[in-house]
């Protein structure tokens, strides 16, 4: 393969796959065209000018629609490639691949259908190109797009917007610096007043990219000739003017083959008395030689930078792709050790928090330490232990037989009923880490960065986890309640033991010292009950906390999501995947960075192949 070859064929390959991915220069939002990067010669002219007829005869091939009013529809994409003499002529369009087209006849009903196909039978146009192959012994490597002729009216049944809607599709191919123009001119036309020319002038004043033809150069008024535009006196150009001369009406209509016309167009400028001495450089065999050698030295120069292009695109993608997290994949394994992964870096965030590293664990020990403490010294064991409670107390617990020595039954029911006031800061002990746990809980999935692609997920592994934490602070309460009333359950009996006993003070006590004496002694049983509280309040504020961490924060730790694996470990691959819906407008993102990313490696790959072959 030589490199002209590699080269042309490079560009073809490209742009190929720009077209699969959706890159067709117009439109594509946040990203950088690489099809404009790509050198293209597109084709322009106005109607009538002799455009299909000169794409034709570059082919040498009739298979372009023809008919009346605007055929050319969406941009064609002409790869022509050579193939060695006696191989057989072929084409392929790029949507209908491993299809070869032998018969030209139906290359051209086939391009008729594709127009349809897209832009419906309305007549609309559209941007997104057709792309046809032609492997032929008959042409040169090159590549052209033709495009939808400039018109000034649009005919039946073809909208008024389609006039301008044409120009601004052919001007956003012909305003890229990297597009090469063809420019067609009709010869029995005043140069002037050339559509292909007024466009090329404005968006290539110098005239550097723009390769000017003259049609129709056998249909000139007798004793009139294009010299002064062959020759640039007309209008110039940095290259040189190429006169052609096609098919007329009749000639097709007779059918007469592209070859034979080729023939006839050289025999045409050789015996021409006026454009003899540039026959050489005239004709449509020359002018498809001329662009392809200019095409070939165009993308040679323009390597480095597509290069550069490529890879600077690449590396933007990629660290878009890093940000938006990769693809998930399909596969019900792979999603279930997706969502099993995404869950434990969840887990390990919430155990830093509790166990350090990460904020929130110390707000536990500030319950135990505080709250809890404070809580039991706000309980009104005042009240409770008030002289007149306990003479009241004392005095209903023995009933109609008053106790006679210590009045047993009465410092149960007083240390009973104080007791149960220990039950509130038990609860909320627990309540108070319960909530603690909860927001932590809340704090780690926001932190956890894997997660936040996946809303449900989040969702479902929060509502797992609080679900969890119910179940750890019922155990909690049962247990940390079950310690209180284990306390009032069996009293310690030491304590009692050890109280001294009430000794009689002498003399014939009178009714006041009588009462006097009672007034003592219930105040003695009340600071004996008050004292046992305390030391039952001091023993609750140590195995409280013990209870709580036993049962919630140990367990939070241990096995908060055990329950919800089981439940993914059940479920199918649909729910599995409904597990990882992602944000949609972050997969339709990722979506199109992954398409990208695909096409520029793809590119990248083909530019490698090709330099490699260059050394
Ligand atoms: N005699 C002669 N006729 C030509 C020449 N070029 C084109 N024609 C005729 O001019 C008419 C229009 O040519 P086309 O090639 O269809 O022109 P076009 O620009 O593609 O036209 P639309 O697609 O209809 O816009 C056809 O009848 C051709 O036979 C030429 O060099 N000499």
């Amino acid at each position: 393969m030589t490199t002209m070859e590699s080269l042309i064929g490079l560009v073809n390959r490209i742009q190929r796959a720009c077209t699969v991915l959706g890159d067709y220069g117009g439109d594509n939002g946040a990203f950088s065209s690489l099809w404009e990067a790509l050198p293209s010669v597109a084709v322009v002219g106005g109607q009538s000018s002799g455009k299909s007829s000169v794409l034709e005869s570059i082919v040498g091939r009739d298979f372009l629609p023809r008919g009346s009013g605007i055929v050319t529809r969406r941009p064609l994409v002409l790869q022509l490639q050579k193939i060695d003499e006696g191989q057989t002529e072929y084409a392929e369009f790029l949507h209908l691949p491993k299809r070869r087209f032998t018969d030209f006849g139906v290359v051209r009903r086939e391009i008729e259908e594709e127009t349809n196909r897209v832009t419906g039978r309305t007549k609309q146009i559209s941007p997104i190109p057709i792309h046809l192959s032609i492997y032929s012994p008959n042409v040169v490597n090159l590549t052209l797009v033709d495009l939808p002729g400039l018109t000034k009216v649009a005919v039946e049944g073809q909208p008024d917007s389609i006039v301008q809607d044409i120009e601004n599709m052919v001007r956003s191919y012909v305003e890229k610096p990297n597009c090469i123009i063809l420019a067609i001119s009709p010869a029995n036309q005043d140069i002037a007043t050339s559509d292909a020319i007024k466009l090329s002038r404005e968006v290539d004043p110098t005239g550097e990219r723009t390769f000017g033809v003259l049609t129709k150069l056998d249909l000139m008024d007798k004793g009139t000739n294009a010299l002064d535009v062959l020759e640039g006196r007309s209008y110039r150009l940095q290259h040189p003017w190429v006169g052609v001369v096609n098919r007329s009406q009749a000639d097709i209509n007779k059918n007469v083959d592209m070859i034979a016309s080729r023939r006839r167009e050289r025999e045409y400028f050789a015996s021409s008395s006026e454009y003899g001495h540039l026959s050489s450089k005239m004709g449509s065999e020359y002018l498809a030689k001329l662009l392809s050698r200019h095409l070939e030295s165009v993308i040679r120069a323009r390597i480095p930078s597509i290069t550069s292009l490529i890879n600077k695109n690449i590396e933007e993608l990629e660290s878009e792709m890093d940000h938006l997290g990769r693809p998930i994949a399909v596969d019900a394994g792979a999603q279930l050790y997706t969502i099993l992964e995404l869950c434990r870096a969840f887990d390990r965030i919430f155990k830093e928090h509790l166990e350090g590293g990460r904020s929130g664990g110390d707000r536990v020990y500030g319950v135990f330490d505080n709250q809890l403490p404070a809580a039991l010294k706000k309980l009104p064991f005042d009240r409770h232990l008030s002289l007149q409670n306990v003479r009241k107390v004392i005095s209903e617990a023995d009933g109609y037989q008053p106790h006679l020595i210590a009045p047993e039954q009465g410092y149960r029911r007083l240390i009973e009923g104080a007791l149960q006031y220990f039950r509130g800061p038990a609860e909320a002990s627990v309540d108070a880490v319960h909530f603690i746990l909860k927001e932590l809980v809340r704090k780690s999935i926001g932190e956890t960065q894997e997660l936040k692609r996946f809303p449900t997920l989040q969702a479902e592994l929060a509502a797992a986890a609080n679900e969890a934490l119910e179940r750890f602070r019922d155990e909690s309460k049962k247990t940390t309640l079950r310690l209180v009333d284990m306390e009032a359950s069996y009293l310690t009996v030491d304590f009692f033991r050890k109280l001294p006993q009430e000794v009689e003070k002498g003399g014939n006590p009178s009714a006041s010292t009588i009462d006097r004496y009672a007034e003592g002694h219930f105040r003695r049983i009340g600071s004996n009950v008050s004292f046992y509280i305390n030391m039952v309040s001091e023993t609750l504020r140590n195995s409280i906390p013990k209870a709580v961490v036993y049962c919630q924060v140990r367990e939070a730790k241990r096995s908060l999501l055990d329950f919800f694996y089981t439940q993914v470990g059940k479920k199918e691959g649909k729910q599995l995947s409904q597990l990882l819906d992602e944000d949609p407008a972050l997969m339709e993102r990722r979506q199109q960075c992954s398409k990208r990313l695909e096409l520029y490696k793809a590119a990248r790959d083909e530019v490698d192949a090709v330099s490699w072959a260059r050394v």
